[in-house]
């Protein structure tokens, strides 16, 4: 089934929660809806189950109007962070719940259910767990037996809330690629809600950035990562250095340093609300340059005393994180911290001395015109 959602608007009180948000959810795809705390993301999610809603706007199930529906209309199946299995029921019977408390007409006989809750059982591999109580489960194993129950009652589409939230990082990492298996096996329409962007971009068909409410970008994990249409994504997904200066059509100046906005360097000027490009002879525009980590070379100044298109810095401390390192350098110009990430080898032929100058040299960056205030 596919799921569209058309100008929504939702408020509590004064208070606007989603404003005239518009989303497709393609049938058969896991989109995550990834945001910071607040942003509205639940609320969505509970206006496409039918929990709530909305004060204006549509939801549609296969293009057919389903916003006044009742939730048990709507075929949906949850799987909620703090969504307890109960307790004083056995795996086999949370898992058979759903079943049981159809209509008569469409409750499924004994041996049917047995038949299915076994087969769930199976597909989040716990089946040898069926007569165990909630209690006698680790964190992990009640989230895919909530995930079992959800399935139960064969929805049309799945919705997720940080289903991983309350675990720790190895069991979420484990549940997120076990998640993944699981829904290619299905292909049931999913939409999960998550905060954890490592989280979103590995696993989701499609993620849907939402800020204040709003939808900042819609895309697949790799064209948010690599192409963030707003300097609120570039900061959202991954680490960012930010560097203020004003910029023209053809540079970026930033007191000392002068980047060239050149083709040879993947740059584009934008203002989050309207698209800008600077052309050669605009006026000067406050403008803010975005460079991850990973997009700086570094060159010492005892062995290149000037290079073009480099911001001065001075090394302070490396950690070695795995195959990278982290290197933090002061900018000698303003005192703001550089994130700088190279390969362990790479690192290691600088042969850097703390407090050694350098010239950070950006590879790629992305420049937006500031943002009026
Ligand atoms: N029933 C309600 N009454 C009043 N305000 C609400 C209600 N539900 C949500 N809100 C507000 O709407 C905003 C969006 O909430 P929502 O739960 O959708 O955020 P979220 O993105 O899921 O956040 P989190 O990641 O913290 O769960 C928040 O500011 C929240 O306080």
């Amino acid at each position: 089934m596919s799921i569209q959602v058309k100008n929504i608007i939702k408020r509590f009180g004064t208070f606007t929660a989603l404003d005239n948000v518009s989303l497709d959810f393609p049938q058969g795809q896991l989109t995550a809806l990834l945001g910071p705390s607040g942003c509205g993301k639940t609320t969505l999610l509970r206006l496409i189950a039918g929990l709530d809603i909305p004060d204006s706007g549509q939801v549609l199930f296969d293009g057919e109007d389903a916003t006044q529906d009742h939730v048990r209309e709507r075929n949906v199946g949850f799987v909620f962070q703090h969504y307890a299995l109960f307790k004083h029921m056995t795996v086999f019977e949370n898992v058979a719940f759903g079943l049981r408390v159809k209509p008569r007409q469409e409750r499924p006989s004994e041996a049917e259910i047995g038949e299915r809750v076994h087969r769930l059982l199976n597909l989040v591999q716990l089946d040898w767990l069926a007569d165990r109580y909630p209690a006698q489960l680790s964190g992990g194993q009640r989230q895919r037996i909530a995930l079992a129950r959800a399935l139960a009652v064969e929805p049309k589409v799945l919705l997720l809330d940080e289903p991983f939230g309350a675990l720790d990082a190895k069991v979420r990492k484990e549940l997120r690629r076990w998640l993944r298996r699981l829904h290619d096996e299905l292909h049931v329409t999913s939409i999960f809600v998550t905060h954890d962007q490592e989280e979103a971009l590995e696993v989701a068909d499609q993620v849907v950035l939402l800020n204040h409410g709003r939808i900042e970008q819609v895309g697949t994990p790799d064209a948010v990562y690599a192409h963030p249409s707003t300097p609120f994504v570039y900061g959202f997904l991954g680490n960012v250095n930010l560097f203020h200066g004003r910029a023209d059509g053809q540079h970026l100046d930033l007191g000392e340093t002068r980047l060239p906005l050149s083709t040879s360097i993947s740059s584009a000027i934008a203002d989050e609300s309207a698209p800008t490009t600077l052309t050669t002879g605009s006026e000067p525009v406050a403008a803010t340059a975005y460079i991850r980590p990973h997009e700086i070379n570094l060159l010492k100044v005892s062995e290149h005393p000037a290079v073009e298109g480099a911001i001065r810095a001075r090394y302070i401390r490396a950690y070695i994180i795995g195959p990278s390192a982290r290197l933090e350098l002061e900018r000698s110009e303003t005192g703001e911290w550089i994130e700088v990430d190279l390969p362990v080898a790479t690192f290691q032929q600088l042969g850097l001395q703390a407090g050694e100058l350098v010239w950070a040299q950006p590879s790629g960056f992305r420049v937006f015109a500031q943002q009026a205030a």
